[in-house]
């Protein structure tokens, strides 16, 4: 069955572009860091969360995965928003503390012990820059511990007498992740009028991955970014933030917070899904703002079929806009064209 490893060892990244900045020894930003206000993002269109917070909140859906409506509440925020934020979830809220205190633990390890453990060129796991930091020219205050799979042998380098706790939760997160996502995907693909047996891989055959982000305190958080504006790639992200943000890219208002409510993930929907829905349920654009007081951690959990399986509009679409491709062959594209991969294979 196709794996992540598989997908992306054939399109290494640069190393340098591996490495992120040692952080703690940090005290001003870098000229490599600083991000001139012209480029696609200037920072001073923020929706800053000081004036806009009680707004934003309200205008990103907030669902309640109980409700009698959800597949229509699901299918309405999909197809207008490709992000909401979800309540009752059933992930234990003492799990998601358990996983934001062991990330926390991994990134206050010192430099060194965490370059032990770096994400090679051609690797799909470890610790490392985010993939999108090979397409920029300033680099992004951010590192990330990618997970596929169990964590043992990366956890056991970082910790050689005590990686159990660490390996437990994370692999426990996961578990729990898997059967939400699931729930999830069902639940939009009855939106979508698309039963199980329409899609050529099961969904209990998916693949996921599971993205420890952390964005340390920084000096001068407006002259810099945690995340470029960017669009994930899978069918679907699962998200925790620590802190304010994140925010999202909307068409004539511009980018909008993500407030943290307490006991909330964020759902977001990628390229993939994208692609199956036709263009329907869209994927969504995102950033990522640091601050200057906390260190900020965000767990992402990535849902994606097997990566050698067929993705296509599904067969209910009068006109497929985008042309069948492998995921593998999806991620690859996206690997050499980043944001525009969609438009690479739209059909004209
Ligand atoms: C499972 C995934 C999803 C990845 C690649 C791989 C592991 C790391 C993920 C991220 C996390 C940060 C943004 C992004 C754009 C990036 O650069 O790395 C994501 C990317 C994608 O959505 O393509
Ligand atoms: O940190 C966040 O809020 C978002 C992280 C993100 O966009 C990602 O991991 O793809
Ligand atoms: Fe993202």
């Amino acid at each position: 069955m196709g794996t992540l490893s598989e997908a992306y060892k054939d399109v290494p990244m640069r190393l340098k572009h591996v490495i992120p900045l040692d952080f703690e020894s940090t005290k001003v930003v870098p000229e490599s860091h600083i991000w001139p206000e012209t480029e696609n993002f200037p920072l001073s269109d923020h929706i800053l969360p000081s004036d806009d917070n009680e707004k934003s909140k309200s205008w990103i859906p907030v669902i309640d995965l109980m409700a009698p409506n959800v597949v229509e509440l699901i299918g309405h925020a999909c197809e207008t928003w490709g992000v909401f934020q979800l309540t009752n979830h059933g992930i234990p809220s003492s799990l998601i503390h358990d996983v934001e205190f062991q990330a926390r633990r991994l990134f206050s390890l010192p430099t060194k012990q965490k370059l032990k453990v770096l994400r090679s060129a051609g690797g799909a796991t470890g610790y490392g820059a985010a993939r999108m930091a090979q397409f920029l020219t300033k680099y992004l205050w951010h590192e990330g511990f990618t997970i596929a799979g169990s964590p043992v042998e990366h956890a056991s380098v970082l910790w050689p007498h005590d990686h159990k706790t660490f390996c437990d939760v994370m692999e426990n997160y996961q578990k729990m992740m898997k059967s939400l996502a699931h729930q999830l995907l069902l639940l939009m693909l009855k939106w979508l009028e698309v039963s199980e047996d329409e899609l050529n891989w099961k969904l209990s055959m998916s693949q996921d991955a599971l993205q420890l982000n952390s964005f340390p305190a920084c000096p001068d958080p407006k002259s810099t970014i945690g995340l470029a504006p960017h669009t994930d790639s899978m069918l679907m992200t699962v998200l925790h933030q620590s802190h304010e943000g994140l925010q999202i890219f909307r068409d004539g208002i511009g980018w909008v917070t993500v407030s943290p409510i307490e006991g909330a993930l964020v759902v977001n929907l990628g390229n993939l899904m994208d692609i199956l829905s036709n263009g329907k349920f869209p994927s969504i654009q995102h950033r990522v703002f640091v601050n200057q007081i906390r260190h900020r951690i965000s767990v992402a959990y990535f849902c994606f079929p097997p990566t050698d399986s067929q993705v296509a509009p599904f067969a209910k679409s009068e006109c497929p806009i985008y042309s069948s491709l492998t995921v593998k062959e999806f991620l690859q594209i996206r690997a050499k064209h980043m944001e525009d991969a969609l438009s690479v294979i739209r059909i004209k």
